[in-house]
């Protein structure tokens, strides 16, 4: 299958060209020519089938043009190496765990594909490729993972200083060996900024082969649709209407929700749920869109002012802007709401949520009280509660037990490079 840019669609690569690529040289995001439909009896016997077997069969959908059987299943074990549970919150209300992985985020899914497929369609050739990683927090640490000691790898991560917690600039500026990292003076827009500038950079194009592990690559997005799949086969049967919200910054994360039910799966409504960083709210309400400056929070990885998938997730809507707000319903919370919305479920379902899953639980709880008896909801945990110990200690007063692949972490050194916010310093960088 070829894959368009967002801004043209006239213009078409191969999957290769689009994943070693990352961006489309027009700034546009690459999106798959034709959105597979999978037929109802894959949706039948969906509770039956394992986290694997649904991959396999999803990813066949998408890529089996391009990739043998055997690549697939080496794609999606690979991937899905640990589970995405289900958890019920409240009547009617669950959350699907996605910080079982590595590096305790929901990013590990999407990294553990793209380092995978990446490998796989760079195999026999001996160029050096230079991933480069602008994150807000989790993307940052999940790829520094999923690429660590990668061979013919070299990962470059640009991160705001001061804007990401402990826990998580500690997952990827330890580690040392393929992985770099740098502290900029600026907000994550700006990292992305001079991330996206780069691949568009004929000149260091000319020296080097760039691309991007961010969801703006099409092999870090898409994988981010299985667990969409598995989280409603987990689900109780139930004659309501499903609604799923998901905490959003970048809105790769809900992207890829849409793109699993434009390929048939069953869901009613989406909910872009998001912190005071209200762009797409704002736009969901019916004004136009608008980028701002990013505010800084208490769940910094959606601390996104220009997030790079709006224009995707118009597409999945074949650009229709009122088909787009029917389906998708936004709401967004201070870090005053996230507070409270954090107490009352440890009160009353005595469940820790990390601020960004309680920014979802808000989104879903807000969209409920509109009309509670018709819809079951799905909040997605995005991150485990202890990367954001400081924040999660204090509100909950409580002492938080940090699994021991976060806490090891903690004991090693930080190592990493300041940068100033301005693209020929970091140009410079690359060229050195
Ligand atoms: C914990 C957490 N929740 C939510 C998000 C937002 O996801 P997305 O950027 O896909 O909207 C992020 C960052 O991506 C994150 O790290
Ligand atoms: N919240 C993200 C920002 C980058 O998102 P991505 O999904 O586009 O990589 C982060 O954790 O870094």
């Amino acid at each position: 299958m070829n894959f368009y840019s967002t801004n043209n669609p006239e213009h078409r690569v191969s999957l290769k060209e689009a994943v070693i690529k990352g961006l489309a040289p027009d700034q546009g995001l690459y999106m798959p020519e034709k959105i597979p439909t999978l037929p109802q009896d894959f949706f039948d016997k969906l509770p039956d089938l394992s986290f694997q077997e649904i991959g396999y069969e999803v990813i066949t959908a998408l890529f089996g043009e391009d990739l043998s059987v055997e690549q697939i299943k080496e794609l999606v074990d690979h991937t899905l190496t640990f589970d995405a549970p289900l958890v019920k919150i409240e009547e009617g209300v669950y959350t699907l765990e996605l910080f079982h992985g590595p590096t305790l985020a929901f990013k590990d899914f999407g990294a553990r594909f793209c380092s995978k497929l990446m490998s796989i369609l760079m195999e026999g050739e001996d160029r050096q490729v230079r991933v480069l990683v602008a994150t807000s927090g989790d993307t940052g640490s999940a790829v520094a993972n999923g690429f660590y000691k990668v061979p013919g790898v070299e990962v470059i991560i640009l991160y705001p200083k001061g804007k990401v917690s402990e826990l998580q600039e500690k997952q990827f500026t330890t580690l040392g060996e393929n992985i770099s990292t740098l502290e900029v003076d600026g907000v994550f827009d700006d990292c992305q900024k001079m991330v996206k500038e780069a691949f568009l950079d004929k000149e260091l194009n000319e020296k080097m082969l760039l691309t991007s592990a961010n969801s703006i690559n099409i092999a870090r997005w898409i994988p981010q649709c299985l667990y969409y799949f598995y989280a409603y086969s987990r689900l109780p049967k139930t004659d309501k209407k499903l609604a799923i919200s998901v905490p959003s910054g970048n809105f790769g994360n809900l992207g890829a929700g849409i793109l699993a039910e434009r390929m048939g799966l069953p869901i009613d409504t989406f909910i872009a749920s998001t912190n005071v960083n209200r762009v797409v709210p704002n736009y969901l309400a019916g004004n136009p869109f608008t980028t701002e400056s990013s505010l800084q929070t208490i769940s910094n990885s959606m601390d996104v002012g220009n997030p790079s998938n709006f224009y995707r997730l118009l597409a999945l809507f074949g650009n229709d802007e009122a088909l787009f707000r029917q389906k998708v319903k936004g709401f967004y919370f201070d870090d005053q709401d996230t507070i409270n919305g954090m107490k009352n479920v440890k009160q009353n379902s005595n469940y820790i949520m990390d601020p960004h899953g309680a920014v979802g639980y808000l989104g879903l709880r807000n969209f409920r009280n509109i009309s509670p008896d018709e819809y079951v909801g799905i909040f997605l945990e995005t991150a485990h509660p202890g990367k954001f110990r400081n924040v999660v200690e204090e509100v909950l007063e409580l002492k938080l037990e940090l699994p021991e692949r976060l806490a090891k972490f903690l004991e090693g050194e930080k190592k990493t490079i300041a940068l100033k916010n301005d693209y020929q310093e970091f140009k410079k960088y690359l060229c050195n």
